[in-house]
């Protein structure tokens, strides 16, 4: 049995270990983790986990003191919700004494009340007698017969008198003895109190005492003692093994007869954050029905569906419990370490993301794929960012990039990235793909073939310069879809598939985005063998489970839960088979972003990696002639006289006529467009009074 409760600021020396290896450089290295001392002996039976060695240091101490005060708050705000109701402590006390007084009173009055009366009985039978026997002129015989009634109802009336006296003397008797049995110990509390601490002594005493007259009311007068029943921990209640049981009981996730049994105690994590409890199922009740019920759940606990997490133990009847106190994910983004970060080692797992119970998530990105979905505005780009900004940081990645939304996001990756398309212009994504199967992956089998192994590692890459890893991210594959023709979209499918299902061995790490995740945004052949996914905000649980696979959202993965105000969450399932965990990514501003690149842009100009800067074409000179002029246009003899300057085809011959340059030039430059796919006819515009031949800028403009 186990309780883990390391909030994510405590040292931690699995993430230490972690991070070792992939950060590097001045300033980057994180602080040596805190030694915590083991105590020898000091659990020889080994069973005492609760007390994590973490908890001793003074880190661990001030998380302790942490909870407390939260418990304290907590405790105290129900106290005075109590108070409010007849099992407030005020109530319980006034019921304490006049319990005490009853009892002190006892039932003797009855029997005094009943000797009395037969007294008033015995009176009025002897006053009667005494009238009948005092009459005149009654015969001598019935005057002796009524002188014995009086005498016999005298009698009567003296015995009920002494009866009447006894009762009442015994009665006070004992009332007094009880009154002594219920005040003694008052008084030699309070004496006591007194006697050894002065007046807080007697306070104290007198504490004990309403303490103890609070337990004597504790019970209602209909019988009924305080009880969590109706305790949620959205009314600030704790979580109890009673509360777990009826709320999984109400939710049909155990019968009415059913008990999850606890394997930890109900604890406040050591951040302050949730309840946390460990439980066993009963019999013949999987994990997954628990799963799926966290709507019914969170109606039980009172609190929101988001802040109910279970995660599936070892074993299929074994499930972690956490529910949150707030909504989660919804403070400050999580800064990210790249920052901090000199270079980066790709082979190590890259922080991506931290869980909710602040664990960092690592993924290992050396023979993965990745999809990251999500609608629009859910944090695809910036939780793709931590792999592409990690791999930017690693002089031994090349970028191939597009971006099917013609966005903003990948400019700034620009001036490292070996091809790039940022017009979601599909002829150009068609060429990054060309050029990576039919050129990058040729090479990396070589590679791989010239060392006679089977796919790159590490130690391979120590030894050739060859060994890369080769970063192709596609963002919104469905734009260019819907731009290509049928011929494209056949040829761009193809060539993904074969890249993505053969460059695994060799780093080839493929990544793609889509807003919409269904077949027409990546084709199911190519999502499937996307190993790493990470599922932002849906519309729909089918949509979730488009990314997650069939059956997460029923199973209690569903990203359609996560709120428009948890930025940047999503649940993050690092294999195929491995669960999905809810994430809040790391997050970069445009800011930190360029930062990074720069810090990117001069490691690989160090290390002479740099991508060749893609020679100028024609269409580039046109734009330079043009925009030379300042007029916002360019007339076709200036063109020529540029383009002279930097192409030798476009110098006029020494013989050559006027008429002929401008014809033969005209054609060659009519060529050379064709070859870009480029069709920009010359117009005809006013200049200095008359109408000359030339381009627009605009024009020019719009058909790069
Ligand atoms: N991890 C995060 N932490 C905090 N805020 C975030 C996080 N991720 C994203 N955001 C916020 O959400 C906004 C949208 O993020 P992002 O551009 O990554 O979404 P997207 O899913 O890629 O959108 P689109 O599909 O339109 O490109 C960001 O500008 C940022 O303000």
């Amino acid at each position: 049995m186990s309780v883990e409760t390391t909030p994510s600021s405590m040292p931690d020396p699995e993430w230490e270990r972690l991070v070792g290896s992939f950060f590097s450089g001045p300033g980057a290295a994180p602080e040596a983790a805190p030694v915590v001392k083991q105590t020898a002996g000091a659990d020889p039976m080994g069973d005492t986990p609760l007390t994590p060695a973490w908890t001793k240091t003074r880190a661990g101490w001030k998380a302790r003191a942490h909870v407390g005060r939260v418990n304290s708050a907590r405790g105290f705000r129900r106290w005075l919700r109590r108070q409010a109701t007849e099992h407030g402590h005020a109530a319980q006390t006034w019921r304490g004494i006049a319990r005490t007084a009853l009892w002190v009173q006892g039932v003797e009055g009855v029997q005094v009340l009943a000797s009395r009366h037969e007294v008033q009985q015995a009176q009025r039978d002897y006053k009667s007698a005494k009238w009948a026997h005092d009459k005149r002129l009654i015969p001598g015989t019935e005057k002796d017969k009524r002188r014995k009634d009086m005498e016999a109802a005298f009698a009567e009336s003296s015995k009920a008198l002494a009866g009447y006296k006894k009762a009442r003397a015994e009665a006070r008797t004992k009332r007094a003895l009880r009154g002594a049995a219920a005040l003694a110990p008052v008084a030699a509390v309070e004496g006591a109190g007194i006697h050894l601490l002065g007046a807080p002594g007697g306070l104290m005493a007198t504490g004990a005492t309403l303490a103890a007259l609070a337990l004597l009311g504790r019970r209602t007068t209909a019988g009924e003692l305080y009880t969590d029943r109706d305790a949620k921990i959205g009314d600030g209640d704790r979580m109890t093994d009673d509360m777990v049981n009826r709320v999984y009981r109400s939710a049909k996730v155990i019968g009415t007869d059913d008990v999850v049994k606890l394997l930890s105690p109900c604890t406040l994590t050591a951040d302050g954050a949730a309840w946390e409890v460990r439980l066993e199922l009963p019999d013949g009740i999987p994990a997954s029905k628990a799963l799926g019920a966290t709507p019914q759940l969170a109606n039980g606990f009172g609190v929101s569906v988001q802040q109910v997490s279970q995660t599936k133990g070892e074993r299929e009847d074994w499930l972690t419990l956490r529910v949150t106190l707030k909504v989660p994910f919804t403070g400050k983004p999580h800064k990210g370490p790249l920052l901090a970060a000199e270079k980066v080692n790709l082979w190590a797992p890259v922080p991506m993301a931290v869980s909710e119970r602040g664990d960092v998530m690592a993924v290992d990105w050396f023979e993965k794929t990745a999809l990251f979905g999500g609608e629009p505005g859910a944090g695809k780009s910036a939780a793709a960012n931590n792999p592409l900004l990690a791999a930017s940081l690693d002089v031994t990645a090349d970028f191939y990039l597009a971006d099917g939304k013609g966005g903003f996001d990948l400019t700034p990756f620009e001036p490292i990235a070996q091809m790039i398309d940022t017009d979601g212009d599909p002829k150009k994504l068609l060429a990054i793909l060309t050029h990576v199967w039919e050129v990058v992956l040729p090479e990396l089998k070589q590679t791989v073939k010239d060392h006679s192994v089977r796919k790159f590692s590490e130690s391979l890459a120590a030894k050739d310069k060859r060994v890369r890893f080769t970063i192709l991210y596609i963002d919104e594959w469905a734009s260019y879809m819907a731009a290509a023709s049928p011929e494209q979209q056949k040829e761009l499918e193809r060539l993904l598939r074969l890249i993505t299902q053969q460059g695994r061995a060799y780093a080839v790490i493929v990544i793609a985005a889509t807003q919409k995740p269904d077949s027409n945004a990546v084709p199911t052949g190519i999502r499937d063998i996307l190993s790493t996914r990470w599922a932002g905000r849906c519309m729909t649980p089918e949509a979730s489970d488009t990314i997650l696979g069939k059956g997460r959202a029923t199973a209690g993965y569903n990203a359609q839960r996560i709120l428009k105000s948890q930025r940047g969450v999503g649940y993050l399932q690092t294999g195929e088979t491995s669960e999905p965990v809810l994430t809040q990514s790391y997050f970069y501003t445009d800011d930190e972003v360029e930062t990074i690149l720069r810090r990117a842009y001069e490691l690989r100009q160090r290390a002479g990696v740099l991508p060749a800067a893609a020679e100028p074409d024609i269409l580039d000179h046109l734009l330079k002639a043009a925009a030379s002029t300042g007029r916002g246009n360019v007339t076709r003899a200036e063109v020529f006289a540029h383009l002279a300057t930097v192409d030798g085809e476009f110098v006029q011959g020494a013989d050559e006529s006027d008429v002929r340059y401008a014809s033969r030039a005209g054609s060659a430059l009519k060529d050379r467009l064709a070859v870009l796919g480029v069709d920009v006819p010359a117009v005809q515009f006013p200049l200095d009074g008359k109408r000359v031949w030339g381009w627009t800028v605009e024009a020019l403009q719009r058909a790069r």
